[in-house]
């Protein structure tokens, strides 16, 4: 397989702040690539250099087997960026943004038109094509931003936080459709917050934690720790914070951890006693709401590479970006 993006020891220090240490990895052609990480720990960063949009201190960055290290604008070519705002004009139809796109890269006006349709039609934006962009719902108007990004068929799409913003309904339809576009061969990567999604869309997940890249493998490898385990989450009405104490001396083969005040979580290499484990917080005086067998999923896996819980990072996210 060849590579699309190879990174060498990227670094980027604002002040005093190391933004991005040194960081080394590959993502090959075909590729859904996942960059995962709480807030601050570097991801735009990276993607602004990776993109051309800003210039690391130190490292190299190859995309296309091109080295853009010195050469952002090569860069700019080379990859397709999908921006959080939209850059596309409101005034312009949906068709008249793509072929201005098209046009910005050079691409000759038959061959614009083409792709133009052809991307509405992949896009199910083709009854759309003719009205303007500004009247566009927000998951369309994602969706033909995402098209923009791909006109000039580049070796990879960045792809920020796609789903964020935006109404459940659209951001099911948007994971599809970026299934597809990997299916069909454009390779990706991918940011995002909700971890359910990197579990479904990734093939291949890097988790960057202070400006480092702290683990990076295949969803599948990731998850095979937890293969064996068996995962309960206690929900109560009332705060357990000071119970989990009494909970490890009680049940010491048990793992708890605490998720928020009032849900707690329990990993286990035997089949946990959900029955036994109810009853007792309740003789503690705890208000069970809700006892759920788990699916072990990548939230575990991110919750103890990062430390952060990944209810509270979307919560963080979701008050920056609007709705999911
Ligand atoms: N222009 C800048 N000047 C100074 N510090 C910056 C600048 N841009 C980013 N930083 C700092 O660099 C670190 C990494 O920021 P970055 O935006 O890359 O993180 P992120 O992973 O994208 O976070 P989020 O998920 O919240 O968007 C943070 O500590 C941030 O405050």
């Amino acid at each position: 397989m060849t590579d699309a993006l190879i990174v060498k020891d990227m670094a980027k220090r604002f002040e005093k702040i190391d933004a991005v240490s040194g960081i080394s990895f590959r993502v090959q052609k075909g590729e859904l690539f996942g960059f995962l990480g709480p807030n601050g720990a570097g991801k735009t960063t990276t993607i602004n250099m990776l993109t051309g949009l800003a210039r690391p201190d130190t490292g190299t960055v190859r995309i296309g087997g091109i080295d853009c290290t010195d050469n952002p604008r090569a860069a700019q070519h080379l990859v397709g960026v999908v921006p959080d705002e939209s850059n596309l004009y409101a005034e312009l139809t949906g068709f008249d943004n793509l072929c201005f796109c098209a046009a910005l890269y050079g691409i000759g006006k038959a061959e614009r038109q083409t792709r133009a349709r052809t991307l509405l039609e992949t896009f199910g934006l083709t009854e759309a094509a003719g009205r303007k962009f500004g009247k566009y719902s927000k998951g369309m108007k994602r969706k033909l931003t995402i098209a923009a990004g791909i006109i000039h068929q580049p070796e990879i799409l960045f792809l920020d936080e796609p789903t964020t913003g935006i109404d459940v309904a659209s951001a099911r339809q948007l994971r599809q459709l970026i299934a597809d576009l990997n299916r069909n061969g454009t390779t990706i990567f991918l940011t995002t917050h909700y971890i359910e999604e990197a579990e479904r869309l990734c093939g291949r997940i890097a988790f960057i934690v202070s400006g480092r890249i702290v683990r990076i493998d295949t969803v599948e490898n990731l998850l095979q720790p937890l293969q064996e385990k068996h995962v309960v989450r206690i929900t109560c009405a009332n705060p357990l914070t000071h119970r989990r104490q009494i909970l490890s001396e009680t049940f010491p083969d048990l793992k708890f951890t605490l998720s928020g005040q009032d849900v707690i979580q329990v990993e286990s290499d035997g089949i946990v006693r959900v029955g036994t484990l109810v009853r007792f917080l309740e003789d503690q005086g705890a208000e069970v709401l809700e006892a759920r067998r788990m699916r072990p999923s990548l939230e575990n896996i991110f919750v103890r590479i990062t430390g952060i819980e990944a209810e509270a990072m979307r919560r963080e996210k979701e008050k920056k970006g609007g709705e999911p």
